[in-house]
């Protein structure tokens, strides 16, 4: 199933159409279950699902966050309230913004005491406690990995999730959360889905914004070869629905038909 690309002039709109999307993804999956399950990424993201989460009232109103279970499709190895962490991206951006009799969602972290030690110091790198935070979190999973929505970003490299061009990773099959010490992109020592879980989603969402995103995005989508961890994903054959949220500069000179979501 082909990749659908969504794009926009406005950043605004942008995010509206990103959380439009979510509501229709949280809805169909609380149809049929109990929980709406969805994985989120860093950088800019957190801005977009500011804007389209709480600035917007109306989207704001059919979010239904004590249904929701949130996880991080990677996570930086430094405690919770640090700058580099998503969840505390997520955090600021999001959960501190919401309405005071709003019942917050379950979200699940990494554990922050094998990073920080039982007195709260930043412990010295300790692989053993590294690869236990990933094993960790592999176990808190939901049930046969499987997610309603993955919302990645695409790095400037093409990398998404801590998948980065070229790594041992992208061919991981064992584990569905993986370590990485040598991410390229700061600082070094994260967590990340792997491909099977990527898989497994019924859906997927790149939100990607800004010029300096067009020339990777024209790779991905003109080179039919390229190996990028992004367009690895627009690849994936397991029935998968993989989308694109993007504003018009993103695509500017990438020869694909944009549609309106
Ligand atoms: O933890 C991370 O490093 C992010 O999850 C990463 O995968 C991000 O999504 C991309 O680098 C795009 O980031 P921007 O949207 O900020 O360009």
């Amino acid at each position: 199933m082909p990749a659908q690309v969504y794009a926009y002039a406005e950043s605004n709109d942008v995010a509206n159409s990103v959380g439009n999307y979510i509501i229709k993804h949280q809805n169909a999956a609380l149809q049929s279950g109990e929980t709406f399950k969805i994985a989120l990424s860093g950088g800019s993201l957190g801005k977009v699902l500011k804007k389209a989460l709480v600035d917007n009232k109306d989207i704001a109103a059919e979010v239904n966050w004590d249904k929701w279970e949130v996880y991080f499709s990677d996570e930086r190895l430094v405690p919770l309230d640090h700058e580099d962490s998503n969840y505390g991206l997520f955090n600021s951006l999001v959960l501190k913004n919401l309405p005071a009799h709003i019942v917050l969602p379950k979200v699940y972290t990494i554990d922050e005491s094998l990073v920080t030690g039982k007195d709260g110091q930043v412990q010295d790198v300790d692989i053993e406690k590294d690869l236990e935070i990933a094993s960790k979190y592999e176990s808190n999973l939901p049930k046969g990995a499987k997610f309603d929505v993955i919302l990645l970003g695409c790095g400037p490299d093409g990398h998404t999730c801590s998948l980065f061009p070229g790594h041992k990773l992208l061919n991981e099959r064992s584990k569905l959360i993986a370590y990485i010490s040598d991410s390229p992109k700061p600082p070094p020592r994260r967590i990340t889905f792997t491909f099977p879980v990527l898989e497994n989603a019924t859906t997927i969402a790149f939100v990607a914004e800004g010029a300096g995103k067009a020339p990777i995005l024209k790779e991905i989508f003109e080179d039919k070869h390229t190996k990028l961890p992004s367009k690895l994903v627009n690849d994936l054959t397991t029935g998968v629905q993989v989308s694109w949220f993007v504003d018009n500069s993103a695509i500017e000179g990438v020869g694909i038909v944009p549609s309106k979501y």
